[in-house]
């Protein structure tokens, strides 16, 4: 039977769930990639093969990469997992109740590959091609997306997040990425790999309104030795937090979260966008945003079930990592260049790097200044190109889901 354990930040990774461009990329354009959550259009099939690079990098590291299309589409060859994604995907309060039934027609009748395709790549009223009267779908251009694409797909590491011996399965922030999460719930609830597979479930799998609680992976640190690290950013709320708090206790598979408060700001949208763990006691930050006087808390289990004790970290929050992670201080390399090109390259994710074991971590090729500075650290950085994959600003470690790691 599989193992799904995530130990940490840095031991050996050994299975990562990424997502390849594909057909919601397509779908790109300068009116609709603002809220589509990217910066720019991107050549996609230049994406791809950026993208390959990154997969054939981990693969060359001893990692077994799965494809999130692939495993979604062999999720959707089981029926009783098909009729959970369409039921949570297509309803009378998205489309009124008679497009609802030519939607569900529509999609019902797609063979896996090409669901899986149109579930995260969309679909438009030409494609749905259907001369049903209602207003609903009259009132539409033949361009406009009966379902919207979900190109963040791109971005595995926020929708679902690994944490010991367990899963979140993330209420998203944004109203581009809350169609994702099904997806995952139905991956680790029906795929054969996980189907029999023993892991806790802490948060999101329900079909409920999460108010304000949410939880953006990206903002979710595996520190290891039983700590768990999370911003409380643009994307994830301290209300998100204490959920996970609570479940992450309750079920033994970690002792302490260290919550830290961030500028609720596109540029450093989760924590990995401004600090990622390399080593032991190595890790990069942003400076301008991790300064020392950054509010931080230690949230640990209280007596009573359920109970979590708040404790405000009166030193500086790099202080209570290190006494979490057992050593006398911690080494920072900061992002590299002057003033100018440092907050260039914090904006191309030179500080979102995916560490594949100790010491060694895959990041854009193009982040020259601080990847010197990773290299002065003793860090081996794996380059891989960005050029169009970064235009969604993600970096390695946003774009990759750890499935199984290794602890410190
Ligand atoms: N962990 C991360 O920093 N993920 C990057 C997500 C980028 C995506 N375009 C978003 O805005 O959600």
């Amino acid at each position: 039977m599989s193992r799904f354990y995530v130990g940490s930040e840095i031991g050996q990774l050994r299975k990562v769930l990424i997502h390849r461009p594909e057909l919601s990329l397509r779908r790109l354009t300068p009116t609709n990639c603002e809220d589509l959550l990217f910066d720019d259009v991107l050549r996609v099939e230049q994406a791809g093969k950026e993208h390959d690079v990154f997969a054939q990098t981990l693969r060359n590291e001893g990692v077994e990469v799965f494809h999130l299309r692939e495993v979604l589409a062999e999720t959707l060859e089981i029926e009783e997992a098909k009729q959970f994604v369409l039921d949570r995907q297509i309803s009378q309060f998205r489309y009124g109740p008679a497009l609802a039934k030519v939607v569900r027609e529509y999609y019902d009748n797609l063979p896996a590959t090409k669901l899986a395709s149109h579930l995260i790549g969309g679909l438009t009223v030409a494609e749905l091609n259907s001369d049903l009267g209602s207003p609903t779908l009259q009132v539409m251009s033949q361009t406009d997306f009966i379902m919207d694409p979900i190109p963040n797909h791109l971005f595995t590491r926020d929708t679902s997040c690994w944490v010991y011996g367990g899963v979140s399965v993330n209420p998203m922030t944004k109203p581009a990425r809350k169609r994702e999460t099904v997806h995952l719930r139905a991956i680790y609830k029906f795929h054969p790999m996980f189907k029999d597979a023993d892991f806790e479930i802490y948060f999101g799998d329900e079909d409920r309104n999460f108010e304000l609680s949410h939880i953006e992976g990206g903002d979710v640190l595996v520190i290891g030795k039983g700590a768990v690290l999370i911003g409380m950013s643009e994307r994830t709320t301290p209300q998100g937090v204490e959920l996970l708090a609570q479940n992450l206790f309750r079920t033994g598979q970690a002792t302490k979260v260290i919550a830290l408060q961030l500028p609720k700001a596109r540029s450093c949208m989760h924590l990995d966008t401004v600090m990622t763990h390399m080593d032991l006691d190595c890790f990069t930050v942003y400076p301008d945003i991790m300064r020392d006087d950054i509010a931080a808390w230690e949230l640990t289990p209280g007596n009573a079930a359920g109970e979590i004790v708040f404790t405000r970290v009166k030193d500086r929050f790099t202080d209570a990592i290190a006494r979490a992670l057992g050593v006398p201080e911690l080494r920072l390399v900061t992002t590299g260049g002057d003033v100018f090109e440092a907050e260039r390259e914090q904006w191309n994710d030179a500080n979102n790097v995916l560490t594949v074991r100790p010491g060694v971590v895959i990041g854009y090729e193009r982040n020259v200044f601080t990847i010197e500075k990773m290299q002065a650290a003793g860090i081996t950085v794996l380059p891989i190109p960005g050029e169009d994959l970064g235009r969604g600003r993600g970096g390695a470690r946003c774009m990759s889901c750890p499935l199984e790691r290794d602890g410190i």
